[in-house]
């Protein structure tokens, strides 16, 4: 059974304070039992906070970036080791705003993802076509130009610690969303190309998330769809009755 995964990628949002209370809401609300695993990631200064206030409960911390070296004069980068040390074992890799605002090519990307695999990091990779792509009707060929050249070096063996989050970046904090048809579609899509590279278990095995607009009104459709795993939320994932209405809809 693939695993269901729900992460709340918080972005550049909530200050300390308001981190505090964020996760506090959470850990009171949660169901005793969910069927997804649930993560949250918040910005590196909260990350060590979380870890601690989240010890002992059913939600895991994620970081949103990590440098590709393992340490040096890269002022103002965070290291995996740096990461690791204060317990968060999952990383948010080729998000479109990394890719978009901070000139992330799938080169760096790859490189991101060899240093999080040897640091035995959890890598939540996440790729998706622009508009205009879909509308040349490009898309596919860009998602797995971006699965290639970005992941598929990777060995059999690293795939356990990948999860895959196919996010349309038209449909990014823009409140529209993937219909779940499109959505089903290209995750399919998705599975098969993995299918076709490295065989059935890995593509079986591994979750493929999606993100883009995700609310508590849509969510329950998405994930209805056989090759939706979870999702990956942004701005649904701020204020906690809605991202544990996310989480309770699969
Ligand atoms: O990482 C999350 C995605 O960028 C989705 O963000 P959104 O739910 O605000 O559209």
């Amino acid at each position: 059974m693939r695993k269901q995964i729900i992460a709340g990628n918080w972005k550049m949002h909530k200050n300390a304070n308001q981190t505090e209370e964020l996760l506090n809401e959470l850990i009171t609300k949660i169901p005793a039992k969910t069927n997804a695993q649930v993560i949250v990631a918040p910005t590196f200064v909260n990350l060590a906070a979380a870890v601690n206030k989240l010890k002992n409960t059913p939600i895991g911390v994620s970081a949103q970036n990590v440098h590709q070296a393992e340490g040096g004069a890269f002022t103002g980068e965070i290291s995996a080791d740096m990461l690791k040390s204060i317990g968060v074992d999952t990383v948010i890799l080729g998000h479109s705003e990394r890719r978009a605002i901070f000139n992330e090519t799938d080169a760096l990307i790859a490189n991101k993802v060899d240093t999080a695999l040897k640091h035995e990091m959890t890598v939540i990779f996440c790729f998706g076509e622009e508009l205009k792509d879909r509308q040349s009707d490009n898309h596919f060929n860009i998602v797995e130009n971006q699965l290639r050249d970005g992941l598929f070096h990777i060995s059999k063996e690293s795939w356990s610690n990948v999860v895959l989050a196919y996010e349309p970046v038209w449909a990014i904090g823009t409140g529209e969303t993937a219909s779940p048809e499109q959505a089903q579609e290209m995750h399919e899509f998705i599975r098969e190309t993995i299918r076709k590279a490295f065989g059935n278990d890995i593509a079986d095995e591994v979750s493929i998330l999606y993100g883009g607009s995700v609310k508590p009104e849509n969510a329950k459709e998405i994930f209805s769809k056989p090759d939706v795993d979870g999702g990956l939320i942004g701005g649904a994932a701020l204020k906690a009755d809605d991202f544990l209405a996310i989480v309770t809809a699969i």
